[in-house]
């Protein structure tokens, strides 16, 4: 994908300007409330015109202000997913999905609905009315019509905000699955710094109607280890969880780690807080933590009395957060050999 904007457009006394280029699979479009996310979003999916610019994707022209070219929304293949799904309450989920796949030109065809209604698992929901689903499998069903359209780049405007936690993580794997599984393009826009690490590998920064930068995901999540007082959580995909006693021994790579949580065959990903992960010159005489990881430190980031320590250990990455005394104290510098000590009790699941 690769998405040219450099637009303006004032709305009211809001003033937007953004000019980017975005060429990962997915980004995503991170800032606050009232920066003018939704904004850009309506004018990359043809409902607003901006006042001057031009806009391509992939090489085709979707808005010219000198050229007079303004392409409509049918014509962009901009597929959009609000926050709230709109689906047709009058029509079953069958007849739901097929909406937009049945306008959608033969030879743009490039997704069966038989195809969709496998990965979105939504063959039980397929003859039921979107008022008595519930608000995760409405979202499916709204994804799996939007993808049915075979769009050309996936648009979505914080698809998750409405849903609880449960929900949001039961939906995310089948997003994800979907854009893999069809290849197409996605631009997220989100306020929630950890979806958008989920979903995303480059964001545009936004604050006050301009495009600050653009930045590869992780980068962004380690400035927050400085300038967030939540600080920065480690993402980390587990496997094969066994039982060991009453805990669990789950694959990460390589290494071997033993949690208190249960988990389930597939992909698990828990979160674990920088601020978990203690650091020790050497492994300590005895300790209560189950994970004792012999690392390498690949990079110490941050500055103030927050400190960022990258930690290798058999190809996985690690962040541990410590304040500046420490870092002295135990003279760790890219290269250095570390022990990571880690609590069983210390992984939130996710999904
Ligand atoms: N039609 C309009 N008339 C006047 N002002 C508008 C209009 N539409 C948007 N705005 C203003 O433009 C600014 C940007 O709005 P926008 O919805 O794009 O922000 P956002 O980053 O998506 O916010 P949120 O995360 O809360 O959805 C806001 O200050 C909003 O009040």
């Amino acid at each position: 994908m690769r998405l040219v904007v450099d637009v303006t457009k004032q709305v009211g006394d809001f003033t937007l300007s953004a000019d980017f280029t975005l060429s990962r699979q997915r980004c995503g479009i991170f800032g606050p409330s009232g920066s003018g996310k939704s904004t850009l979003m309506h004018i990359l999916a043809g409902l607003l015109r901006p006042d001057s610019g031009r806009i391509t994707l992939d090489g085709k022209v979707l808005f010219d202000h000198d050229h007079k070219i303004h392409l409509p929304p049918q014509k962009r293949r901009i597929g959009v997913v609000f926050q709230h799904a709109l689906l047709f309450p009058h029509m079953n989920v069958r007849r739901n999905l097929l909406y937009g796949w049945r306008r959608t030109p033969m030879e743009q065809r490039s997704i069966t609905p038989e195809a969709i209604i496998e990965v979105l698992n939504l063959e039980p929901l397929l003859e039921r009315r979107p008022t008595s689903l519930s608000g995760g499998e409405r979202q499916r069903v709204a994804l799996g019509r939007t993808v049915l359209s075979c769009p050309r780049l996936l648009l979505m405007d914080e698809p998750l905000t409405g849903l609880d936690q449960l929900l949001k993580f039961q939906i995310i794997p089948y997003l994800r699955k979907v854009l893999d599984e069809f290849h197409i393009p996605l631009l997220f826009i989100s306020h929630s710094l950890q979806e958008i690490r989920l979903m995303t590998d480059e964001v545009l920064v936004f604050d006050r109607g301009g495009v600050q930068q653009s930045v590869p995901t992780e980068e962004l999540a380690r400035r927050y280890l400085v300038s967030d007082h939540r600080g920065y959580a480690n993402l980390l995909h587990l496997e094969n969880p066994r039982p060991h006693g009453d805990l669990f021994r789950y694959n990460w790579g390589g290494t071997e780690l033993i949690l208190t949580e249960p988990g389930g065959e597939g992909d698990n990903l828990f979160e674990l807080g920088a601020r978990d992960i203690t650091l020790f010159k050497q492994n300590p005489v005895a300790t209560s933590a189950r994970n004792l990881l012999s690392c390498r430190v690949t990079d110490v980031f941050g500055d103030g009395n927050r400190i960022g320590v990258e930690l290798t250990v058999n190809g996985g990455q690690l962040i541990s957060q410590i304040v500046p005394e420490s870092l002295q104290e135990l003279d760790i510098a890219p290269g250095s050999e570390i022990v990571a000590v880690i609590k069983a009790s210390a992984f939130r699941k996710l999904y």
